[in-house]
């Protein structure tokens, strides 16, 4: 029986130029820059409790260098699952690899990521019928396909035999892709046993001596010499190793920029391995992303990163039961069904479960899942009285003999119409890494946009907005949350994790550096009647 014909999709989905036609944007060579309105409305209550609502206008200007220029990702981690997983499948989508399995010939693709495999509507036509493009078509943003990786592992197995050991890509295709993934090495790592579990220390073959400050000058000099040897304009530094514990915060330790720098010439035992990546990372001008759920972000990283005016973002990729939980509490709540009790269980037997066997590493993990209802919960006070939430239980167990394919297990139990209960039970196999890579690219992809976007405002309508100075978006990314589980986010903004909430920002953020007012469904052209 011959081999079923390709389906293939093409390895670079074909993209669509856009221009938008309007007095408030002008393109340049090497900009567009834009003039937008944006529309908020600020509420106030008096002593009888009533409220006033005054919708305002804010003028912003943003202008977004088009030119990308050559970009590195640097990952720390790169021999593990999620690392070794996302090189392979860029490598596959680059040279347009096919293989062989069971249910016939299979191609590369970028499915699971926002930016490459999902669509934004643009608008209407003229029979008011929506036209949609591919997401990363809004604005010029950077494709995978032309990114150059390197990064960092405590093991020092090769990205051939890593993708050997992961144990996640079917036979033929790391059969293929082998020679060019054997040609990759990560790069020493920083290795302190304390912050992973102990069952880490077995493949920590490939770490760096000295003290905390020699380790911080090397990872500088690595993301330099990286840089310099694949003549990059920029590069980005992205945390897909192991889960760490928490550090403590500890005031003159790691509270401000100047107390962690110290503590790290001075070794201080509570700075972790990632926050010394990420130190490293802002004081090379490489914007920091954590897709684990310790606290790398420590307060003194945030001061960081604000004094140097360098992006970061986390934490702890947001892929499945955690991803569907953010849907699910959102619907639940938001149709006024009130969940009493959310137990989400998963097994797994990768790596990652394995050091999440340990109880300081799955601690980290329990935080970060356990936070994704907060904002739904607290924003209706109807169903809940204010401190009142859910029962909440996260259990992880490793199962080794499932390999990277995670079980996970969920069950929504729920208050209903007069006394009622609901109970939504939820079975989920997923391979983890397959859906952790293209997020992997999506936080790159939106971090890399993100470098190339300067803005002003003006609150008063009487200041003219050409006498405010151009800045970069505050250093803490919370844009990036949609792909988050415990969005990091600057001092003072809402922590926001209903999904739909997450994806509309991020979506209507881009719409806004195009001058394209943000997209809503009231979908009036077809309910209003034409005049
Ligand atoms: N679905 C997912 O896979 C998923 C979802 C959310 C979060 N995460 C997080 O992503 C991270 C990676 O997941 P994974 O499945 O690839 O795990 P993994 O264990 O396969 O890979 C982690 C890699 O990090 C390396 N490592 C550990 N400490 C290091 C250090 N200090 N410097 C450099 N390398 C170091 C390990 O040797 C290993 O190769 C984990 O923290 C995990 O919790 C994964
Ligand atoms: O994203 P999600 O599926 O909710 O959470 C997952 C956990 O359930 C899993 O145990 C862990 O190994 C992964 O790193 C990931 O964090």
């Amino acid at each position: 029986m011959p081999f079923a014909q390709l389906n293939t999709s093409p390895a670079r989905v074909p993209s669509v130029s856009i221009k938008v036609d309007s007095p408030n944007v002008a393109y340049s060579e090497s900009n567009i820059t834009t003039d937008y309105y944006y529309d908020k409305t600020v509420v106030s209550v008096d002593q009888e409790g009533s409220y006033t609502a005054v919708p305002k206008k804010v003028h912003y200007q943003f202008s977004t260098d088009t030119k990308i220029g050559k970009v590195g990702l640097m990952l720390v981690g790169w021999g593990g699952n999620n690392g070794s997983t996302i090189t392979g499948s860029v490598l596959a989508n680059k040279h347009g690899i096919t293989w062989n399995t069971r249910r016939g010939v299979k191609a590369p693709n970028y499915f699971g990521s926002v930016m490459l495999a999902s669509t934004v509507k643009l608008g209407v036509d003229e029979n008011d019928k929506a036209i949609f493009v591919p997401f990363n078509n809004l604005i010029p943003m950077v494709h995978p396909n032309d990114v150059v990786f390197g990064g960092w592992d405590i093991s020092s197995l090769a990205l051939g035999d890593a993708m050997t050991r992961a144990e996640v890509f079917p036979y033929d295709l790391q059969r293929q892709l082998f020679d060019m993934m054997q040609e990759y090495k990560p790069l020493p790592s920083i290795y302190y046993p304390d912050f992973i579990a102990a069952n880490q220390g077995e493949r920590a073959d490939n770490v760096l001596a000295g003290s905390k400050q020699e380790n911080l000058d090397q990872i500088r000099a690595d993301i330099r010499n990286f840089k310099a040897q694949n003549n990059l304009d920029k590069v980005i530094v992205l945390w897909t190793a192991n889960t760490e514990r928490y550090s403590d915060i500890i005031p003159g330790v790691n509270d401000t920029a100047d107390n962690l720098l110290k503590a790290i010439s001075e070794s201080h035992s509570e700075v972790s391995p990632s926050t010394v990546f990420a130190v490293a990372s802002i004081l090379e001008g490489s914007p920091f992303i954590n897709g684990s759920p310790q606290n790398t972000l420590v307060p003194g990283v945030i001061d960081l990163s604000v004094k140097h005016s360098c992006f970061i973002g986390g934490d702890d990729f947001k892929t499945g039961q955690t991803k569907i939980k953010s849907v699910l509490a959102e619907f639940l709540v938001n149709a006024g069904i009130k969940p009493l009790a959310i137990t989400s269980y998963n097994h797994l037997g990768n790596n990652d479960g394995y050091n999440l066997s340990a109880p300081a590493q799955f601690r980290s993990k329990e935080i970060s899942k356990s936070s994704v209802v907060d904002d739904m919960v607290n924003a209706n006070h109807i169903l809940y009285k204010k401190g009142e939430h859910p029962d909440h239980t996260i259990v992880i167990k490793y199962v080794p003999s499932v390999g990277d394919s995670k079980r996970a297990l969920d069950e929504y139990v729920s208050e209903i119409f007069m006394g009622g209960l609901n109970t939504i039970s939820v079975y989920n196999t997923c391979e983890d890494s397959l859906l952790a890579s293209p997020l992997i690219l999506d936080l790159f992809i939106v971090a890399e946009l993100m470098t190339r976007v300067k803005f002003r405002s003006t609150n008063d309508s009487d200041a003219k907005i050409e006498e405010q100075s151009w800045a970069p978006f505050q250093s803490v990314l919370s844009i990036l949350s949609y792909m988050l589980k415990a969005p990091v986010v600057p001092e003072g903004a809402p922590v926001i994790n209903a999904l739909s909430q997450q994806r509309a920002a991020m979506e209507n953020i881009m719409r806004a550096f195009i001058g394209l007012p943000p997209n809503n469904d009231m979908l009036l052209e077809h309910s209003a009647p034409h005049h």
